[in-house]
Parts: C-alpha cells; structure tokens; sequence
C-alpha cells in the first residue's frame, strides 16, 4: 500500500482532475440509479392506476415523474459525456507527469548507476510498467471511489423506506464488490504474477535477441532461440487460461450475486407492501437493485489491476529509488579561468572493477591546444572521457577544468564545455534536422545548413528526397558510416564548446573516407582546444602533443617529431606496426 499512496503523491498536481473525474462517474452512476429506481416506481404506478379505472387515472399525475425520468436521463448522457472528456485529460496529464518524473529520476543515474539493469528490461520499466501505472487512476482508483460512495448513497436510498432493505443491499454490495474479487484475486495471483514475470523475462530475451541478430544468424542458433521463445509463450498461454477461468467465476459469480440479491430484496420487500409500503415501491426496488450491481461490475477488474499496479509501482520504484552513483553538485555555475584541462595522479575505479582504469594519470592540455591519446586496448583512453563527461566519478587525485574542479561543476553545466564526436556517436531514429536540433535546440534553418556545410554533409542532404526531415533510420541505419559520423560533426559545431572530444572518430572508415573525414574534422577543431584519441597514424603530426598511454598512466608525452625520434620509443613501435598492417590490408 506504501507505493500506492507514493504513487498518489506522485500524482498531487492532478488531484482535481483526478478527483473531478470520479465525481462526474458517480454522477453517471447515481442517475442511471435515479432513472431505474423513477422508472420502476412511475410504470408500476401507472400500471396501477391504469388498473384503477378512469377515476384514478385522472388523479394521478403523469407529468412529474416523466420529466424526472426525462432528467435522469440527460443527465446521465451529459455526465459521462463530460466524465470520458475529463478522465482521458487526467489520464493523458497523469501519463505525461509519471514519464517526465521517472526520466528525471532515470537520468541522473545513466550510465554509471544503471549498470545493473538489462536494456530490456529498462525498456520495460519505461513503457510497459508506466502504462500499468497509468491503469491506476482510471481502472483502480475511479472504480473503487465510486463504487465504495455509490453503495452508501444507494443503501441510505432504501433505508429510508425500510432500513431491512438498505442493509441488505448494502451487504449485497459488499460481500460482491469485495468478497468476490478478493476470491478472485487469491485463485489468480499466482498464475498472473508468473505471467508478469515470464512476460519480462520474454520481453528481455527479445531486445537482446534483435540487437544480437546478425551474430545469432550467422552462428545458426536462430532455431534454438525460436524454441525458448515458443516454450516461454506457451508458459503464457497456459497462465492466460488460468486467469480467463478464474475471470468468468468471477463474473458469473457476479451475476449470481445480483439476482439472488433481487430475490432477497423481493422477499423482503413482500411483507413490507403488506405492512403499508406502496406496491408501486416494488418494482422501484427490484430495479434499484439491478442498477446497483451496475457500480460493483468493475471491481473484479479493478481489483486484477491493483495487483499489477502494486507490482508495476514497486519495480518503477525500485529504479527510481537508486541511489546516484556520485552526488551531483547544485547552484550557481562555476566559471572556470578558460578551456584547459589539467588532472594530477588521477585514480578511476569503474563500479564493480578490480583494478584501477586510470591510476596515477596526470596530463596537462593548455586551452586552444591538440593533444592525442593514443594506447593500447584498456589502456584508459575513453575512461578519461567518461570522466570529462562526469559518467563517472574518480576516486583520487584532482581533475579540473580552467582551475575548478570538475566534482566543483553540476554535471550539467560541466557538459556545456564538451562537445564529442566518437565512432559511436549515436544517431536517434528520426529526421536529420532532429538529430541536429539535439545539439542546439533553438537552431533555425540557416544554422543547420550551415553547420551541415562545415560537415561536408550539406550536398548529400540536399540530394535526399526530404532533405533535412529524412528519417536516419534506427542508430543511423539510412546513412553510411561517414555520413553518421558527419552528422555527429555537424552537431559539435552546433553545440559549439569550446573542447572537443575526439574518441576515436574514424575507427571503422577506409582510408580515402577516413582522409576525407578528417578534412572536416580539421575545420571542427578549428580555435577549440581539442583532445583526439586514436588508434591511427593519420593526423598526429598536426597534433600540440601526443600522450602515450598504458595501465592508466602517461608513459611517454612529446611531440610527433620528438616521439618518433626515439629508438626505442612506443610511437615508432606503433608507427611500424600500423603501416606494416596497413600495407598488408591494401
Ligand atoms: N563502463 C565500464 N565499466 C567497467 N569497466 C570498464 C568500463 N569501461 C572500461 N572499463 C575497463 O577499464 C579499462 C580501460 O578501458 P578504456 O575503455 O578506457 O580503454 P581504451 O584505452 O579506451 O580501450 P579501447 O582502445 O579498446 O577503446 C579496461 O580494463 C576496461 O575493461
């Protein structure tokens, strides 16, 4: 119940919707109530007086309840009208609040506190989970509010005729509204938590099935997977047909409760006609009866959902609820001296690590300078981006941009410096101009022409049927991987910092496009103090200097010329082996 009632906290800002919403179904549901009961009462009287002969007739007064029954009737139609227009504003507000919040919760985790966490099952969290929780207001919530005040009102109804026939509609509507649910409920909850669990572990093994597609053809293990698949869909299969089983008990365990409970009031009610009620009260109550099961029929549902809204709280919040992996700083900006960087015996442990990533690093990049980073495999060169971008923390020494400290920077404002083009950068599945506009939210046309001039990328723009809004394709898949990469230029000029990261940027490009590449890159580096990491040759001289790393440490720093004079040195090692590889390639 806890994440119940954190989840209407969540909710607070909507609370009028929310609750506007409610009183509008019960408005529904109490003049359906009021034109069955007046409808009942009016046709058995008229009946009744039809019975009576012409002298009745005239006495009795037709035109009073026909208009109630007229009234009740609009009203009805009018409240749900209104009711479906608020609820779905409330709902849409309430999905549109619980995203935003969970993202906001989500993003100061990324990436270093959510290591823990499947994709698919992030995936999961974020959609699947959220539109459970959205089920809340309008499936759990509304139900049981109008149901519970609905159940009183239409008791108190009765009772003011004969309190026999209040409490025992009230019992009525409680040993169904409740009992049967809660029986339901028991049968199913197990069946349906299995099935919760199996649809995450399914939706899980998919994701990872479809990113790893490619390896998996080729290793032909497509028909196994196929059969894990079948077999945990099956597992469902099984679990749905529980739970459609335990359903229909439950609904015609409904709908015997609703005709037995308008055989007790008839026979409660007999004896009262008896003893003075008027005999047009009967049928008033047999109606009223059927009209109120009508506000319990929900509660089996709503029931099925609070189970799986509780579930579905507890895992968002179990995210939401991770702790960050490094506090983040508030207030106002620091405003550090200029872009150079400096980081002494600098010591970074990935969570979970054994040994150290960067251990003693200590470097100096003067503003407007070129370094290079060039080293073996884990020898750190991207842990020292990841430490630039706060993706991590670091554990010892010192870190500091233009003199401040880079912990001293909220990781937002740190990010503003940066501006990073690595053969990773990711393409989102949507238009260029999107994909740019990510860079510089406010950039009109010119400036996306402009910045895709200065990537070399405008002609092939152009050339495309929709220009600017052609969709990239999922991670970019419509472009070639210059092009992407050219994309992911064309933002680092919009962002305009002035440091650019440079992690390995033309990893995976042939030779001529790789030239070509760097051509763009040129311009990019242009008056920016820039740090290039990389596995090739191509480039180094123009570099200020070039750092050799190894085991998380500088081992060698000079200048191409000074580096390659060295006998013995790494970068004639590297340089060597680099052409003798590339020659062979070619
Ligand atoms: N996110 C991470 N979580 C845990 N360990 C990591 C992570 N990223 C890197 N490491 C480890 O830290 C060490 C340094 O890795 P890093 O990626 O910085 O090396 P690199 O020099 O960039 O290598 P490469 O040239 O292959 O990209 C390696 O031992 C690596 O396994």
């Amino acid at each position: 119940m806890r994440d119940l009632w954190r989840l209407l906290k969540l909710f607070a800002p909507y609370r009028w919707w929310m609750l506007g919403g409610a009183l509008l179904a019960l408005l529904t549901m109490l003049s359906n109530f009021g034109l069955m009961t007046l409808s009942g009462w009016f046709l058995a009287s008229a009946a009744l007086a039809g019975l009576g002969g012409y002298a009745t007739l005239n006495l009795y007064n037709f035109f009073l309840p026909a208009a109630g029954v007229r009234g009740f009737a609009t009203i009805r139609v009018l409240s749900r009208w209104l009711e479906r227009i608020v609820t779905h504003e409330a709902t849409f507000r309430l999905l549109a609040q619980l995203r935003t919040w969970f993202y906001t919760r989500l993003e100061p985790l990324a990436p270093a506190g959510l290591r823990g966490l499947r994709s698919g099952d992030l995936l999961a969290r974020l959609v699947a989970d959220i539109d459970t929780l959205n089920n809340f207001y309008l499936r759990v919530f509304t139900p049981f509010l109008v149901a519970g005040l609905a159940s009183v009102i239409m008791a108190a109804f009765f009772a003011l005729y004969a309190w026999q026939l209040g409490l025992a509609l009230l019992l009525f509507l409680l040993v169904s509204g409740l009992g049967l649910p809660v029986l339901s409920e028991r049968l199913g909850a197990r069946a349906g938590a299995e099935m919760t669990q199996i649809q995450a572990e399914m939706r899980v093994q998919i994701v990872d099935t479809l990113q790893g597609m490619g390896e998996l053809l080729v290793a032909n293990a497509g028909p196994r997977l196929q059969g894990e698949l079948a077999e945990k869909n099956a597992q469902i299969i099984a679990r749905q047909g529980h739970l459609a089983g335990v359903a229909g008990i439950g609904s015609a365990g409904m709908s015997f409760m609703g005709n037995l409970a308008l055989w007790v009031i008839l026979l409660l009610g007999i004896p009262l006609v008896q003893h003075g009620i008027g005999r047009a009260m009967l049928p008033m109550f047999a109606l009223g009866t059927m009209a109120a099961f009508e506000a319990i029929v929900a509660l089996p549902l709503a029931f099925q959902f609070l189970g799986q809204t509780r579930a579905a709280a507890r895992r968002i919040f179990a995210v939401a609820d991770l702790p960050a992996p490094f506090p983040d700083v508030a207030g106002p900006a620091p405003q550090p001296a200029g872009p150079d960087l400096e980081m002494r015996d600098l010591r970074l442990r990935y969570p979970d690590a054994q040994t150290d990533a960067l251990r003693g690093l200590s470097l100096r990049v003067p503003e407007g300078s070129r370094t290079a980073i060039l080293g073996a495999t884990g020898a750190g060169k991207s842990s020292i981006v990841n430490l630039l971008l706060r993706f991590y923390d670091y554990q010892g020494g010192s870190a500091r941009l233009g003199g401040v400290e880079l912990r001293d920077f909220p990781a937002d404002d740190l990010r503003r410096y940066f501006a990073v083009v690595s053969q990773r950068s990711y393409l989102f599945h949507s238009t260029i101009r999107d994909n740019l506009l990510l860079a510089k939210g406010d950039a009109d046309e010119e400036e996306l022409w402009a910045a895709l001039a200065a990537a070399q990328l405008d002609e092939f723009v152009r050339s495309l049927p929709q220009g600017l809004d052609n969709i990239v394709g999922e991670g970019g898949v419509n472009l070639s991987g210059g092009q992407a990469r050219r994309v992911a230029i064309a933002r680092a000029f919009l962002k305009d910092s002035p440091i650019l990261l440079l992690d390995e940027p033309t990893e995976g490009l042939d030779v001529i496009t790789e030239a070509h590449f760097l051509d763009a890159l040129k311009a990019l580096m242009k008056g920016r103090t820039v740090i290039y990491i990389t596995h090739r040759l191509l480039g180094l001289k123009d570099m200020d200097q070039i750092l050799i790393l190894d085991g998380g440490q500088v081992v060698e720093a000079g200048t191409y010329a000074e580096l390659i004079a060295r006998p013995d040195g790494r970068l004639r090692h590297f340089a060597s082996f680099r052409t003798a590889a590339e020659l062979s390639a070619t």
